[in-house]
């Protein structure tokens, strides 16, 4: 299990990767789920950190994604939203064509909004077969609206479980977010995504406010004893 911290700017991913987590996830929080931060920033922190760290850029949602001309080599993964696809006939293909055009190397994660009907998102199936198509080697499971409560709200930890099993036989990885606290972290450890996800619960007050190093490690702290605990249930039931 690998730890994700969405953060905005330079000054976050050196707090970040100071502390060592897995991957250092870009990405501006008042400007949606997936907002995307600058391409300078990008650059800088894909630059300085990706020896030592993986680097993920969130890049916006789909219909307002023109171009992934400045994705640098050195990042790790892309993710696009698909909120306002729903309807829209020729999402994938407009999917593929961005895909298509990333520098070498650089890897797709599929996003599924678990509050898709918020978000006028497509279906799980849809994006699951996309996901298949397009080669992702992610599939993150993300809110869009963050006022609607916590992935759980949308999704039942069965569901997840489920899903996650269908994604390994696959072979993607399986990444899990949506204003995950530290109150949800035995749910979490019971469902086993390959990466779980954050923002909200490391920051002062509320995902808009600034990385904190102690709510970091605390979080992170949790999340290891919630798995020791689940994987020592799991062999004192076998
Ligand atoms: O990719 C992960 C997201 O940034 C999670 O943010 P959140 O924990 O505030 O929902």
């Amino acid at each position: 299990m690998q730890l994700l911290v969405s953060v905005r700017s330079v000054a976050e991913a050196n707090l970040a990767g100071q502390l060592s987590v897995d991957l250092i996830d870009l990405k501006e929080p008042n400007s949606g789920s997936l907002g995307a931060t600058s391409p300078k920033v990008w650059q800088a922190v894909a630059c300085q950190w990706h020896q030592r760290t993986r680097v993920s850029l969130a890049l916006g949602e789909l219909p307002e994604v023109v171009s992934v001309a400045n994705v640098p080599a050195e990042a790790d993964s892309v993710k696009i939203g698909l909120a306002g696809c729903r309807r829209q006939p020729d999402w994938q293909s407009e999917l593929s064509t961005l895909f298509d055009q990333l520098p070498n190397g650089v890897q797709r994660v599929a996003v599924y909004y678990a509050d898709a009907h918020l978000a006028d998102s497509p279906s799980l199936e849809d994006v699951l077969d996309m996901a298949r198509q397009l080669e992702c080697q992610t599939f993150l499971v993300d809110t869009y609206d963050k006022s609607a409560g916590a992935v759980f709200d949308h999704m039942s930890p069965m569901q997840l479980k489920k899903l996650r099993d269908r994604l390994h036989a696959d072979g993607l990885h399986f990444a899990l977010a949506g204003s995950l606290r530290v109150k949800h972290l035995s749910s979490v450890a019971k469902i086993q995504p390959d990466i779980v996800a954050v923002r909200g619960a490391v920051c002062h007050r509320d995902r808009t406010g600034e990385i904190d190093a102690e709510l970091l490690q605390s979080f992170r702290e949790q999340l290891r004893l919630a798995w020791k605990l689940d994987r020592q249930e799991v062999l004192s039931r076998s």
